[in-house]
């Protein structure tokens, strides 16, 4: 149940594979009819709905010729080569009888470093959700690199909330959410219903999967949701399968773990996650006490005079890491100058009076704390 009072306008659904698939690991399409009429009635009813779809391995693999789902990468990748289209198909036939538009979206994890295909991804999925349309988003899986993939969508499914602003991210799942500690373990673990942060005890309660095609397990869905929460977005996580269960999500009375994050809790705009969480700093400069206190307190510019180390190397426009006089990371920033012009520009210089540093994520104050993510 929401505490607090919510305008839930767009929304990102995340569907694992397990809730997408039979016993023996294929596509089942009476699961996928149930959860493409419960989004028809969710954009029935006025909502943005993106919907981050797993299935892709499960709906290829027979026709690859294997038996069981496979383990192997290469076969994994292949095996999604030939259902990502069949996945497809089934969407946006579904939709289309409801008179909807899908629209495929594959991305890799690189995509999100790269500031120019984050934009791009950004403005595209606006225009598709702005007109009506339902974008279905999976890992590039056939191109992606084993140290560099997803591999579960729980992850790629909360940085995709955080790209288009969405105003609640629901994991459906096999399981009707977050319990108090891994119900395969422990036959009296409890169901949490409303959780505000991401606390020690409940990464430590957060197991791993408990089925042959479910990848991440609860431990990736509560780092995605934290990940989410650093966005200033809330979660759902529940059971797919569930009668009604998106649309009694989105109003906040559904079965299952709503994460919500207290009211006055911090809301990243779009190019501050991305500097936050997926720039990849390149530099890092030391600013004086006085400069630290100026800019979290005061809410003041960072100059050229408060620069007192600068280390890396890095063109103008990148992002360098802040630290303090202690050499402790106190935020990041995308800076206005080069290593080589921080080194040059005198106090005298015209350019004195440029801010050294655009825009910025700090991790005491200023909206943000910069939880050790990604
Ligand atoms: N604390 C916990 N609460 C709920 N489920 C847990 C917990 N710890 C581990 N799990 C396991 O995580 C599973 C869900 O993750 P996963 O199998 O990856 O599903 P999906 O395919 O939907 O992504 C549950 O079915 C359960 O076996
Ligand atoms: N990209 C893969 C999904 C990987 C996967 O199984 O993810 P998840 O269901 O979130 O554990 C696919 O489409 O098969």
């Amino acid at each position: 149940m929401f505490k607090k009072e919510k305008q839930i306008k767009r929304v990102v659904i995340k569907i694992g594979s397990s809730s997408l698939t039979s016993m023996h690991g294929e596509i089942s399409r009476r699961k996928l009819e149930n959860l493409a009429e419960q989004i028809v009635a969710l954009k029935d009813a006025g909502y943005e709905t993106a919907v981050v779809s797993s299935g892709a391995v499960a709906a290829g693999y027979r026709k690859l010729g294997c038996i069981d789902r496979p383990s192997s990468l290469p076969e994994k990748q292949a095996a999604a080569s030939i259902g990502q289209g069949l996945l497809m198909e089934s969407y946006s036939e579904l939709f289309l009888s409801h008179g909807y538009v899908a629209s495929q979206i594959l991305i890799t994890r690189s995509d999100f470093s790269d500031e120019v295909r984050y934009g791009n991804m950004h403005n595209t999925m606006n225009v598709l959700l702005e007109r009506g349309i339902i974008p279905i988003i999976n890992e590039n899986d056939t191109v992606t690199v084993d140290r560099l993939r997803f591999g579960d969508n729980d992850t790629l499914a909360a940085k995709v909330a955080g790209l288009i602003d969405a105003d609640l991210l629901i994991i459906l799942s096999d399981i009707d959410g977050l319990y108090d500690s891994n119900p395969n373990d422990n036959p009296n673990a409890k169901l949490l219903e409303n959780v505000h942060s991401i606390t020690p005890e409940i990464e430590a309660a957060a197991g791993g999967s408990g089925s042959a095609v479910g990848t991440g397990g609860m431990k990736s869905k509560i780092q995605a949701v934290k990940i989410a929460m650093a966005a200033g977005i809330d979660s759902f996580l529940g059971k797919a399968g569930t009668e009604n269960i998106l649309m009694e999500a989105v109003e906040g009375a559904a079965k299952g773990t709503y994460f919500e994050q207290e009211p006055d809790a911090f809301n990243l705009d779009n190019q501050k996650q991305w500097i936050a969480f997926h720039s990849g700093p390149e530099g890092k400069v030391t600013i004086s006490s006085n400069a630290k206190t100026a800019i979290i307190d005061k809410n003041e510019n960072l100059y050229r005079s408060d620069i007192q180390d600068v280390t890396g190397r890095f063109k103008d426009g990148a992002v360098v890491r802040i630290l303090d006089e202690e050499g402790k990371e106190i935020g990041l920033g995308r800076i206005n100058f080069s290593n080589e012009q921080l080194n040059e520009v005198s106090a005298e210089d015209e350019n004195e009076l440029e801010p050294a540093i655009a825009q910025e994520t700090f991790v005491c104050s200023r909206d943000f704390k910069l939880p050790a993510l990604v």
